[in-house]
C-alpha cells in the first residue's frame, strides 16, 4: 500500500502554483517530510481533519509528528502532485504531452482547477470572456484520447490474446490498465458500472470509449476546483458549469486570496483560521492580541476580501478542495498510539502523535504491514483496550485508534 497521491490538473495559468502554495505553505509548526518519494513535482499538502483529541477532550496535549494540531483541527501531511504543462492536444504531443500524462499515472485522485474568471483561454494566454466550459470538457477529453490511444494501438492484438486465453474481461483489462496503478478491483467496478457491455471482441469505438470513461471514474475521480472567485465575472461562469456539470464535485476557490491571508498571519498583520470565514485584525482583538496595526492599504484589501470572498462564499475554499478529493478517495485517519488507554506514544505525555491516511474498508492487518513492515503482529488493541482483529475494517470513528503489540524479535525496529 503506498501513500495516496493527489494531482493538481489545469491549462496554464488558471492558478494550480498558487493553489499548489496555498496548499503546502505550511508555517513552522510543522513536522519534517514523511514520504519516502522525494521529486521534484511533488509536494507536502496539509488535509484538515477533525482530529480524535477531541474526542477525548485531549487536545492541549496533542502534537503530531507530522503536521500540526490546533483546537482539534489536525493538518495531516498528504502528497500532492504539480501536473504541469497541460494543453488541448496534449495527447498528441502539444506542450509537455506525453510528460504530463506520464506524470498523471500516478495520481489517485485530481483536483482540476478551472479559471472562472473567463480571463485566460484554453492555452492561458489573456483575453476577456472565455468560457471555462471549455476547459471541463477538454481536459477530461486529453485524459481519455490518451487511454484511448494506448489501448487502440495494440487492439488486435489485445483481442487474439483475450481469445486466446480465454481470459474475462477484467482480467484482460487488468493486463492494459496496470500501467495507471489500477487494481483488479478498479477494473471490475469500473466494468461492472457499464450496461449491456458486449463481449469485448465485439467492441467498437463507442464501446472502448465508453469503457474508457468508466476506468477514468475510477482510477481519476476528479474535484473541480473553481478558482479566480474574487474575481466579477466568476459568478455567471460558476453558474453555468453547475449548470451542465450538476452531478461533479466543485468547489468554489480563491486561491491567490488564501495565499495573501496566510502571508498577512504569518506577520501578524491578521489572525486566520484556515479555512473559515474568520478573519480577525489589531481593530478587532486590540493591543493585547500580539497583532500589528494595517496601513489604511492593507486594512482597506481586507476588507475587499472579506465582502468579496470569505462572507460570500464561507472560505477561499482550499481546505474545502483538498477535503473534497480526500472524500472521493475515501481517506480515512488513523491513529497509531502504543499507550492505548492515555493514546500517547513511545514516552512523553503527547497523545496521538501518529497519524496515516488510508482507504476506508481497509483491514486492520494491512495498516499494520503499511506502518510497521512485515513483522509478526502479536494483537492489536482498540478504544478501551478492547481486542481487535486484523482481519477488522477500518472505518471513521471505528478501528482508527489502534496500538499494535509486536512479536518480540519479529521485527528489525524493535
Ligand atoms: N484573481 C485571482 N487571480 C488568481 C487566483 N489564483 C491565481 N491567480 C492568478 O493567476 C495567475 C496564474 O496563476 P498560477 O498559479 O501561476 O497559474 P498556473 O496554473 O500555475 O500557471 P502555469 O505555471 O503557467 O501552469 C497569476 O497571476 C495568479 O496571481 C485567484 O484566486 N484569483
Amino acid at each position: 500500500m503506498r501513500d495516496p497521491l493527489i494531482g493538481i490538473v489545469g491549462k496554464p495559468s488558471c492558478g494550480k502554483s498558487t493553489t499548489l502554495n496555498s496548499l503546502t505553505d505550511a508555517n513552522a509548526k510543522v513536522g519534517a517530510f514523511p514520504f519516502t518519494t522525494i521529486d521534484p513535482n511533488r509536494a507536502t499538502g496539509y488535509l484538515q481533519i477533525d482530529c480524535a483529541c477531541s474526542r477525548f477532550g485531549k487536545q492541549d496535549l496533542c502534537k503530531p509528528n507530522y503536521g500540526w494540531c490546533e483546537h482539534g483541527k489536525r493538518h495531516v501531511p498528504i502528497e500532492l502532485l504539480d501536473v504541469a504543462g497541460l494543453i488541448p492536444g496534449a495527447s498528441q504531443g502539444l506542450g509537455l504531452g506525453n510528460k504530463f500524462l506520464d506524470d498523471l499515472r500516478q495520481a489517485d485522485a485530481l483536483i482540476h482547477v478551472v479559471d472562472v474568471s473567463g480571463t485566460t483561454d484554453s492555452e492561458g494566454k489573456a483575453t476577456r470572456g472565455y468560457n471555462p466550459l471549455n476547459d471541463i470538457q477538454w481536459l477530461q477529453d486529453e485524459i481519455r484520447f490518451w487511454i484511448e490511444g494506448n489501448l487502440k494501438k495494440r487492439w488486435g492484438s489485445i483481442v487474439r490474446r483475450h481469445i486466446g486465453t480465454k481470459s474475462s474481461i477484467t482480467e484482460t483489462l487488468r493486463a492494459q490498465f496496470g500501467g495507471y496503478g489500477a487494481s483488479k478491483e478498479m477494473v471490475a467496478r469500473a466494468i461492472n458500472s457499464i450496461k449491456d457491455l458486449p463481449p469485448l471482441d465485439k467492441w467498437d469505438n463507442e464501446w472502448i470509449t465508453k469503457v474508457v470513461k468508466a476506468f477514468m471514474e475510477v482510477k481519476f475521480p476528479m474535484v473541480l476546483a473553481l478558482n479566480k472567485i474574487d474575481h466579477p465575472d466568476a459568478d455567471k461562469n460558476v453558474s453555468k458549469i453547475m449548470l451542465k456539470y450538476p452531478n461533479m464535485s466543485a468547489v468554489l476557490t480563491s486561491a491567490l486570496t488564501e495565499v495573501f491571508l496566510r502571508k498577512m498571519a504569518q506577520q501578524h498583520y491578521i489572525k486566520y483560521e484556515l479555512g473559515t470565514e474568520f478573519v480577525d485584525t489589531y481593530e478587532d482583538l486590540g493591543p493585547d492580541s500580539g497583532l500589528k496595526e494595517m496601513d489604511p492599504v492593507l486594512k482597506d484589501r481586507i476588507e475587499t476580501i472579506r465582502d468579496l470572498v470569505l462572507y460570500r462564499f464561507g472560505s477561499t475554499g482550499v481546505v474545502q478542495v483538498l477535503q473534497e478529493a480526500a472524500k472521493k478517495l475515501e481517506l480515512v485517519p488513523v491513529y497509531t498510539v502504543r499507550n492505548i488507554h492515555e493514546f500517547t506514544g513511545s514516552g512523553g505525555k503527547y497523545v496521538f502523535r501518529d497519524c496515516t491516511l488510508f482507504k476506508r474498508g481497509s483491514t486492520v492487518g494491512s495498516v499494520a504491514r503499511a506502518i510497521l513492515g512485515e513483522v509478526t503482529v502479536a494483537s492489536v488493541e482498540g478504544v478501551g483496550g478492547k481486542r481487535v482483529s486484523l482481519d477488522d475494517l477500518i472505518g471513521e470513528g471505528k478501528n482508527d485508534i489502534l496500538s499494535f503489540k509486536v512479536v518480540p524479535g519479529g521485527t528489525k525496529e524493535e
